[in-house]
């Protein structure tokens, strides 16, 4: 076996290009020779389905997981948003590392932005997070399913599918995709993710030379932020079929975690919204912040809002 340090990454574009970027980056920081493993994963294969009805975000990281356990890759490159909450055991989150954009983008190749549409437009998406967050201002609009990797949302929106869609900033930046972004969502219009924009790095647990590696290249504001908007997420249950948005900002040393929860089911109905604000240091001040959010979101009546499992 090669005494290569192995990356598990999905083949999708921007997987592989997370993945490389990973790679370049530990070659040139601590001259490790680091080579690919390129897989693909249920959440890859399922595509006819949104995924929050198939399972949620766990599809895309279990075969990575697997290959982690085998010992046939030593690090899985994720994008943060699509770890779940909690992950198995044996398995740690090693690092974080600095946000792209994390804002949702607006695709049409017609109108310039939301309020420019039409009555009665149609906006593709499959995120439930999305789906809310436009009706909250355009109940008129008619929202139909758009999964796939990016080439492929784009590919259907140009092919007159839909009137527009909604992606990840971040995902359009990585892969030099920026020009076909007609404007960027304000973070207080469509709050973004839990995680979005950021690259999550997974190893097994009790591989102490790579945890010790990486946390020394963790970006200390986005993995508070991003503990505290997870916590928001696995607080209340952490699932993919939850409307969830949370997202974290710093400001003069201070951290505003915005999250806003809409009605699993009836998606129409108003979005619950809390801020909240501290200055944590570390992994469990940051998921404090979180957690204080959720509770804020339960007083507010989000018990009524989430999915029933
Ligand atoms: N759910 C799929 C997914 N996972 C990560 C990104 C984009 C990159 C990121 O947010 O880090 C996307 C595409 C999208 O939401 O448009």
């Amino acid at each position: 076996m090669s005494s290569n340090t192995i990356i598990a990454t999905r083949e999708s574009r921007l997987a592989l290009w997370q993945a490389e970027h990973v790679r370049d980056v530990l070659t040139a920081r601590f001259g490790l020779a680091v080579e690919l493993l390129g897989m693909t994963t249920k959440g890859d294969q399922i595509l006819d389905r949104a995924l929050s009805k198939v399972g949620g975000k766990g599809l895309f990281v279990k075969e990575l997981e697997t290959a982690l356990e085998e010992g046939r890759a030593h690090l899985a490159v994720h994008s943060l948003k699509d770890v779940p909450m909690d992950l198995p055991p044996g398995f740690a989150l090693a690092a974080i590392w600095e946000r792209e954009d994390p804002r949702d983008a607006w695709v049409s190749n017609q109108y310039e932005n939301l309020d420019a549409l039409p009555q009665g437009a149609c906006v593709g998406t499959s995120s439930l997070r999305r789906v809310v967050q436009l009706l909250a201002r355009r109940p008129d609009l008619k929202i139909e399913p758009l999964r796939g990797n990016l080439d492929t949302r784009l590919r259907k929106l140009d092919e007159g599918g839909y009137d527009a869609i909604v992606l990840a900033a971040a995902g359009l930046k990585r892969l030099g995709l920026g020009a076909r972004i007609r404007s960027l969502f304000d973070t207080s219009v469509m709050i973004p993710a839990a995680g979005q924009g950021a690259l999550g790095i997974e190893i097994r647990e009790d591989d102490t030379r790579l945890k010790e590696l990486l946390a020394q290249t963790l970006h200390l504001p986005t993995f508070l932020a991003c503990h505290a908007e997870r916590a928001v997420s696995r607080s209340l249950g952490g699932s993919c079929s939850m409307p969830l948005a949370a997202f974290g900002q710093w400001n003069d040393g201070v951290l505003t975690i915005d999250a806003a929860l809409g009605h699993s089911t009836e998606l129409t109905r108003p979005l619950i919204k809390v801020r909240v604000t501290g200055t944590p240091t570390d992994e469990a001040s940051a998921r404090a912040l979180g957690e204080h959010a959720a509770a804020l979101l339960r007083e507010a009546g989000a018990g009524d809002y989430l999915p029933a499992c």
